[in-house]
């Protein structure tokens, strides 16, 4: 997958966030949006993801050298946001059934497997309104790692999580992210120190 950025920005009624960005996100490459709170980092990943619309410029992406309509780019990628809730109403168990409608895990892993490397074998049939801030955060994880995408968003990805939540992200990035494109947005080094190619979002202010 390729995803390319040309001369990207984006305004909020009169106050651009950023402008002028022209970047390529290809391959396996894993990349870090930095910048202090505020800065855009959010915005920049949800132009890429396409919950917001850029208000300049282009946005490409080619996925086995053929163009890839903009609308079609979710069904490649898979998100892990603050923004992104999960259906409180459900079990575990039913949020990765319902998960399976839309997108298929990692070959060989199934959902109780996952729970279980995850550290929520036990929570499997508690309802997710009962979760913990934490607990929450790990299925996130959990529902965007294990998909079959080619390409990972993750948005603070720790947020919420322990010292062994943390561990355990890291983890999980080293384990099963190796060959897919991930791109983080934070400004906090344990989630985004495996990341090669940084990007500050700062560099594109005017
Ligand atoms: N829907 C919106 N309407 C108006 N302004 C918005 C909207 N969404 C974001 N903004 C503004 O855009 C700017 C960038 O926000 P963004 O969430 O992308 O920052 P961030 O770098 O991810 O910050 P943080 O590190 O705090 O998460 C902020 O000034 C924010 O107030």
């Amino acid at each position: 997958m390729t995803i390319s950025l040309n001369q990207v920005g984006k305004r909020f009624n009169y106050d651009w966030i950023f402008r002028r960005f022209t970047y390529t996100f290809s391959g396996t490459g894993h990349y870090a949006i930095l910048g202090p709170n505020g800065s855009g980092k959010s915005t920049l990943l949800q132009i890429i993801s396409g919950h917001h619309h850029h208000s300049e410029g282009d946005v490409q992406y080619l996925f086995n050298e053929q163009t890839l309509p903009s609308d079609r780019f979710f069904n490649h990628c898979a998100i892990v946001a603050p923004y992104l809730e999960l259906v409180e109403e459900l079990s575990l168990q039913e949020c990765f059934d319902f998960h399976l409608h839309f997108k298929s895990f990692l070959p060989g892993f199934s959902p109780r497997e996952i729970a279980r490397i995850v550290g929520l074998e036990k929570a499997w049939k508690k309802q997710v309104r009962n979760f913990s801030s934490g607990m929450k955060q790990r299925a996130r994880l959990a529902l965007a790692i294990f998909s079959d995408v080619p390409v990972l968003l993750l948005d603070e990805p720790c947020t919420n999580l322990d010292g062994d939540g943390i561990a355990l992200y890291q983890q999980l990035i080293r384990d099963y992210c190796g060959n897919r494109l991930v791109i983080v947005s934070s400004n906090d080094e344990a989630e985004y120190g495996f990341c090669r190619e940084h990007i500050r979002i700062n560099d594109y202010k005017q």
